[in-house]
């Protein structure tokens, strides 16, 4: 049985309990939230992982256990898209693409055979001013002739900040949006998204994933003040009903997620390693586990019994917990030689002890 049920209809009716008034009532619910950081509202991250994972099924062809596209690469970043990748196809999903520029491509390429890579979005430097709209246009159909393949789409992780690639980047997104594709945001992308908040405001299946100064950029510009760390949930759910009701994942210490309507703590230790692409291995997790979570969603027509209703929640809780214990692993393996890779080659046995093949 997921997410013990007493405790989650607790932590439901603490939510419920947030109102925006400023009553002492209020001020004591806010306390209760506080208090319950980490206990009540922690989630039940390996049950939520036992009931999404897909078992194996002879019957199932190619593909029906996830194809994720990566939309990053650029110049001075290769590994983070990698990392998203291979780490979406390492839990499980059956096809990983990469969209990133020329120059990223062959280096990827050369990281793993198993990536499938695109070699076709455009930094501002390799074009004339007169060719941008007709390059776009191409950007755009080179990405669009594959989209309705995939269950989700990872846009930001090494994607750089060079503002006619950030200009295409919407227009993949906006088209993602229309075809209802579920979209995760990280890196770079939340760079652009945190100042063109509307390609994502109101999309239920946005998933952003900002670590401190990421979440501290979107803070100070939707909800216009300083990060609160004395009530991050508080501060979380505000959030993300302030865009709309999107899922966001605040990575740190504790990895808080919340959709505007309920918020989940993952605590469980990881490693006191901070190497970087530990969140590109978080973002390429959300998206395989979000796509089974809605694959359930949409087979049974119903909620997984116990656990959030938004799949985009129930992805972004599997995926921290996940990443952790794999974290915890490595690091118990490696020590302060712990790297991203290392992690990633514990992401399989990892699962394996939670929800095993067979
Ligand atoms: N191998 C690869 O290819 C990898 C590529 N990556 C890609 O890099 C791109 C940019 O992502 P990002 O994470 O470096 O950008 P962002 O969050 O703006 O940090 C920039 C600087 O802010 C600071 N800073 C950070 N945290 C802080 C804190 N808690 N509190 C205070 N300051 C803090 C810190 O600078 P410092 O102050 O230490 O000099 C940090 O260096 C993006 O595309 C991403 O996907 C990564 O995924 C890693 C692996
Ligand atoms: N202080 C911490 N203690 C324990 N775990 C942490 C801490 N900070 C982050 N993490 C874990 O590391 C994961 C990645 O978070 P992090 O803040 O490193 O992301 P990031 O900066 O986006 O990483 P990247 O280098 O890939 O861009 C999170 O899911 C979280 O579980
Ligand atoms: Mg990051």
């Amino acid at each position: 049985m997921l997410a013990s049920s007493a405790i989650f209809r607790r932590q439901q009716f603490l939510i419920r309990s947030l109102g925006g008034h400023s009553s002492n009532i209020h001020r004591e619910r806010m306390q209760a939230i506080k208090c319950v950081s980490g206990s009540a509202l922690e989630a039940d991250g390996q049950s939520i992982l036992r009931a999404i994972v897909p078992t194996f099924d002879p019957f199932r062809y190619k593909g029906q256990a996830g194809k994720v596209a990566v939309i990053g690469g650029c110049r001075e970043y290769t590994g983070a898209p990698y990392f998203a990748a291979i780490s979406a196809l390492k839990i499980g999903a059956d096809l990983s693409h990469v969209f990133c520029t020329k120059d990223a491509a062959g280096v990827i390429k050369s990281y793993s055979p198993e990536l499938i890579v695109h070699p076709v979005l455009e930094e501002s430097y390799n074009i004339r001013d007169d060719e941008k709209s007709i390059i776009s246009s191409k950007v755009l159909a080179d990405v669009a002739k594959w989209m309705e393949r995939f269950d989700c789409l990872v846009v930001g992780p090494g994607l750089g900040r060079d503002p006619f690639l950030l200009d295409c980047v919407s227009e993949i997104m906006k088209h993602a949006r229309q075809l209802n594709i579920p979209i995760v945001v990280d890196g770079d992308g939340l760079f652009l998204v945190t100042n063109n908040l509307d390609l994502v405001s109101g999309y239920p299946l946005a998933v952003l994933t900002p670590n401190v100064n990421e979440y501290k950029r979107l803070v100070e510009k939707v909800l216009d003040c300083e990060i609160n760390d004395q009530d991050a949930p508080e501060q979380l759910l505000s959030l993300a009903r302030r865009v709309g009701g999107i899922t966001i994942l605040r990575k740190g210490k504790c990895d808080i997620i919340s959709d505007g309507e309920t918020v989940h703590v993952v605590s469980v230790f990881g490693s006191p390693r901070r190497c970087g692409g530990q969140g590109d291995i978080l973002s390429g997790s959300v998206a395989i586990f979000s796509s089974w979570a809605r694959q359930q969603n949409l087979a049974t027509g119903d909620n997984l019994r116990g656990s959030p209703s938004n799949p985009m929640v129930v992805g972004s809780i599997a995926a921290s917990t996940l990443l952790r214990k794999a974290a915890s692993t490595a690091f118990g393996k490696k020590k302060r030689a712990t790297l991203t890779t290392d992690i990633i080659e514990c992401l399989g046995i990892s699962l394996e002890e939670i929800c095993p093949a067979s």
